[in-house]
């Protein structure tokens, strides 16, 4: 109820007003009887009582207004709560530190937003306010029947007590069986985004069956759970039914038994069957709210949890980024970081001077993006440094340092709107002129002469209208429209034909004229392109030079120019990546590109 109560707080007055008049209505209910006994009473002596139908009729009336007043107020607060809630959660979700979104599934947090927020509208307005005016009204009740018939209320509520009794002991499993249902609509919600997310893969490998039989055995996981709940409530409702008309026949029995035998008034007996009946309201309502409540407790314990989820630090009183001042641009300091045990960054020193052009070449899960993330701020570094101008960067505030520094990874996702939307997402005020300057730099002039609508064109879920390496130059143009200091590239490897690989070269060869540019670079013709070249192993820095030095001095550079950044077949390369032997001491060069790293001092040009 605590918690119940902290997620209404913000509605408290309104709430009270409601209660009150919910209050009120019932009290105006309660003395219906009253009005009731005397009229019966007062019938046998004189003529009808018309001033007290007339006081009846009105008390109806102001009772059914006092209720509609009361229930829409409480209907309003309810969508109030759940607005604030939703909106909060939705803050905090899009807030979480990154280590949150690797351990929790999209889906099921959506899940959290969506279908639990739900559920507990009922519960925080609804559901307290049938145990507060229902307790309440419920003590009213028995004060005034007690008052009327001492004996007789014994009757009612040794039958009451029972109900109570049987209620008590299924609220448990009622509790579980709703936690069970929110999970499995969580888990349903997150296997259907997997599933239409990569719905290509899924067509591909013929697995619209398997998935909708998989998404399909949560739905019925949650069908499970709930027709379980519904067993439960089924068993509810009917035994505190058959205990209120239980102890209603037996009032009549005893009460008419009395009557008869003029131990008391019809009057009386009357009123305190009235009472008896409206006790069954706010002990249904009590009752049911306490059902409610514990259906909800699953959700709300879900939206707790989600609430609890740790979000990234705010920026406080951290200084703001520097400009330029001749420092470094970016500065790794002997970093090192793991995502759990496993050391990724052993020690990781590097440095991109300002417009400076740094590749960063490695094998396969050497840490390359690891080390965007660090310089992202996604993650801390375990031990080490990362400095921004000169400066630590977890002391710059993290918005504007991020504001600094852009960032293009090779699956940049292209966001469901149009192009301009998605060119203008890092800097929402860009101006025309900078627009088109930005989509002349990346070669899109072309697809935005041939859209339809031009920059105002649909792009489709996830860039689904356009080709992978238009999505890509979208993504380079967003980052650069923001006028970063340093720009991050990932470089894309399979998106690009020749003809756009010499585009991006060009692009990034004016990039480097903005900003400096640090690129996990995968081509050839993008290392060659390097001021330096960083070569990443294991997570350590095995060699740094230029491209003609590597060449000369590092066996593992070599090994990867032949191998991996060739992307040449096994059979084009005899000599496997890192083992030092050179290319020509195989006796067989690869192709293409690459026949000039043959023999003799490398060549000027790449
Ligand atoms: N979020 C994560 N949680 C746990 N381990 C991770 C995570 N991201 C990466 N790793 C692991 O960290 C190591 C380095 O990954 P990273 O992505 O930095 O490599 P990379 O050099 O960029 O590789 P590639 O060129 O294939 O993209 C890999 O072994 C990878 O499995």
């Amino acid at each position: 109820m605590r918690d119940l109560a902290r997620l209404a707080s913000g509605h408290r007055g309104v709430l009270s007003l409601a209660i009150l008049l919910t209050l009120v209505a019932s009290a105006l209910g309660m003395l219906q009887p009253l009005l009731v006994r005397q009229a019966i009473d007062s019938a046998g002596h004189s003529s009808l009582p018309w001033h007290l139908l007339t006081g009846l009729v009105v008390l109806f009336a102001a009772q059914a207004l006092a209720d509609a007043v009361g229930l829409f107020l409480l209907e309003r607060t309810g969508e109030g709560v759940v607005l604030g809630l939703r909106r909060r959660l939705i803050a905090r979700l899009l807030r979480l530190r990154m280590r949150v979104y690797d351990e929790h599934r999209i889906g099921d947090l959506i899940s959290r937003v969506s279908a639990d927020t739900t559920v507990l509208r009922e519960v925080t307005t609804q559901a307290s306010v049938q145990l507060i005016t229902g307790a309440l009204t419920g003590i009213g009740t028995v004060v005034l029947m007690v008052w009327l018939d001492p004996f007789l209320f014994l009757v009612v509520i040794s039958t009451v007590a029972v109900a109570a009794a049987v209620v008590g002991s299924l609220l448990g499993r009622l509790r579980a069986a709703s936690e069970r249902a929110q999970h499995s609509v969580g888990a349903m919600t997150a296997d259907l985004e997997r599933a239409l997310g990569a719905i290509r893969t899924v067509r591909a490998s013929r697995a619209e069956e398997r998935e909708a039989q998989h998404v399909g055995s949560r739905a019925r996981a949650a069908y499970a759970a709930g027709v379980q709940a519904a067993r439960i409530t089924s068993v509810m409702s009917p035994a505190v039914e058959l205990a209120l008309r239980g102890s209603l026949l037996l009032v009549l029995l005893i009460g008419g038994t009395r009557v008869a035998r003029d131990a008391t008034s019809l009057g009386e007996l009357t009123a305190f069957l009235l009472y008896a009946t409206y006790l069954v309201v706010p002990l249904a309502s009590v009752l049911q709210g306490i059902g409610s409540v514990q259906r909800g407790m699953g959700a709300l314990q879900r939206v707790q949890e989600a609430g609890a989820l740790p979000v990234e630090d705010a920026d406080g009183r951290a200084r703001p980024a520097p400009a330029g001042n001749g420092a470094p641009v970016l500065e790794l300091r002997d970093v090192r970081f793991g995502y759990g045990d496993r050391p990724v960054l052993r020690g990781v020193s590097l440095t991109v001077p300002p417009r400076a052009h740094v590749a960063l070449v490695g094998r396969s899960g050497a840490g390359k993006s690891t080390v965007f993330s660090l310089v992202e701020r996604f993650y801390e570094p375990g031990s080490g440094t990362i400095l921004f101008r000169g400066e630590d960067i977890r002391e710059l505030g993290r918005t504007d340092y991020r504001s600094r520094i852009a960032l293009v990874d090779q699956n940049t996702p292209v966001l469901h709107g149009s192009l301009r939307e998605n060119l203008c997402y890092t800097a929402p005020h860009a101006e025309e002129a900078d627009l088109e300057r930005v989509v002349r730099l990346v070669n899109l002039t072309e697809l935005v002469d041939r859209l339809p609508s031009g920059l105002d064109s649909p792009v489709g879920e996830r860039g689904n209208r356009l080709s992978g390496g238009e999505c890509q130059r979208i993504a380079i143009a967003r980052a650069l429209l923001g006028r970063p200091s340093l720009l991050l590239l990932d470089e894309p490897t399979a998106h690009l034909d020749t003809v756009n690989e010499a585009a991006l070269v060009r692009a990034i060869d004016r990039i480097s004229e903005e900003c400096a540019l640090l690129v996990i670079a995968h081509r050839i013709s993008t290392v060659c392109q390097a001021d330096r070249i960083v070569v990443l192993d294991a997570g350590e820095v095995v060699a740094e030079g230029s491209h003609e030095t590597l060449l000369e001095s590092s066996s593992h550079y070599r090994g990867l120019v032949l191998g991996e950044l060739a992307h040449n077949s096994p059979d084009n390369v005899e000599d496997s990546p890192g083992t030092g032997s050179r290319p020509s001491e195989t006796g067989k060069l690869p192709k293409g590109n690459f026949a000039w790293m043959d023999l003799g001092p490398p060549p000027a040009q790449c």
